[in-house]
């Protein structure tokens, strides 16, 4: 579904963030992005969105080289996507029924469908009894949640979500990888940048890990990644 083949990626005036990357994620599959700060993390999520280009290799999303998308192209690329990017891009402006409402209407969707979708999106989060709340009104884990109510509200097939758990105390995190757990039992497929040490301790999923913008052989899986610390997975 999701395939890097070579890809490098330099920002004007700066050192190679990603180097000869290639990985590739199957559909439905779930899997985290790890590395330290810098490492890269952002940059590969938003080469898959196209937010970002590549200066060589390919990136594939469903068979579609997307870095060679013309810019019209874009927004029927992003409608497989849900974004849960760092900075929450909420609109203080209007509440949160009507922050979930935007890429739906975005789209072009009929009032009564929408309306209908983006209450599914705020059961799914636990924010329902929340809708007409102004978002500078909830917590940061509610706001986490809302930026995931508004991620999946158009029921993107691939959700990329980077450091969703950042910030967040544990139990909330773990209440954020239960939704996307459950996103997961539905055939989502989902990539999850964290450095949350404690996530990647003990998930059987997939690690992608990257150093100095290159994926690490050694831990494409959890289960390698104990192996080579010495711990039994
Ligand atoms: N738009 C940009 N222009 C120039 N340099 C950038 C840009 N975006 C990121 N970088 C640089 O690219 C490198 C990788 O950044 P990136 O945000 O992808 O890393 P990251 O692994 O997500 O880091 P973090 O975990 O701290 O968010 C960093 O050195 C960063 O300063």
């Amino acid at each position: 579904m999701i395939t890097f083949d070579q890809v490098s990626k330099r920002y004007p005036g700066g050192i190679d963030v990603l180097k000869n990357v290639s990985f590739e994620l199957a559909k439905g599959e779930m899997a985290y992005l790890s590395g330290h700060s810098g490492a890269g993390k952002s940059t590969l999520l938003k080469l898959i969105a196209a937010i970002e280009r590549p200066n060589s290799g390919t990136v594939l999303v469903n068979n579609q080289n997307v870095s060679k998308l013309k810019s019209d192209a874009l927004p029927y690329l992003r409608r497989n996507f849900g974004l849960i990017f760092q900075d929450h891009k909420l609109l203080f402006d209007r509440n949160v029924f009507d922050n979930v409402l935007l890429p739906l209407q975005i789209c072009g969707f009929e009032h009564k469908e929408s309306a209908k979708r983006v209450r599914a999106a705020l059961d799914k989060v636990g924010l329902l009894n929340r809708e007409k709340s102004n978002p500078i009104a909830l917590s940061g884990g509610e706001q986490q949640r809302l930026c995931i109510a508004r991620a999946i509200v158009n029921r993107p097939s691939i959700l990329l979500a980077d450091e969703p758990t950042g910030n967040l105390d544990a139990e909330y995190a773990e209440e954020i990888m239960n939704i996307f757990n459950s996103f997961h039992q539905v055939g989502v497929t989902l990539l999850i940048s964290t450095h949350d040490a404690a996530l990647l301790r003990e998930t059987n999923l997939r690690i992608i890990e990257l150093k100095q913008g290159a994926i690490q052989p050694h831990s494409r899986y959890a289960a390698d990644l104990h192996e080579t610390q010495g711990v039994s997975a």
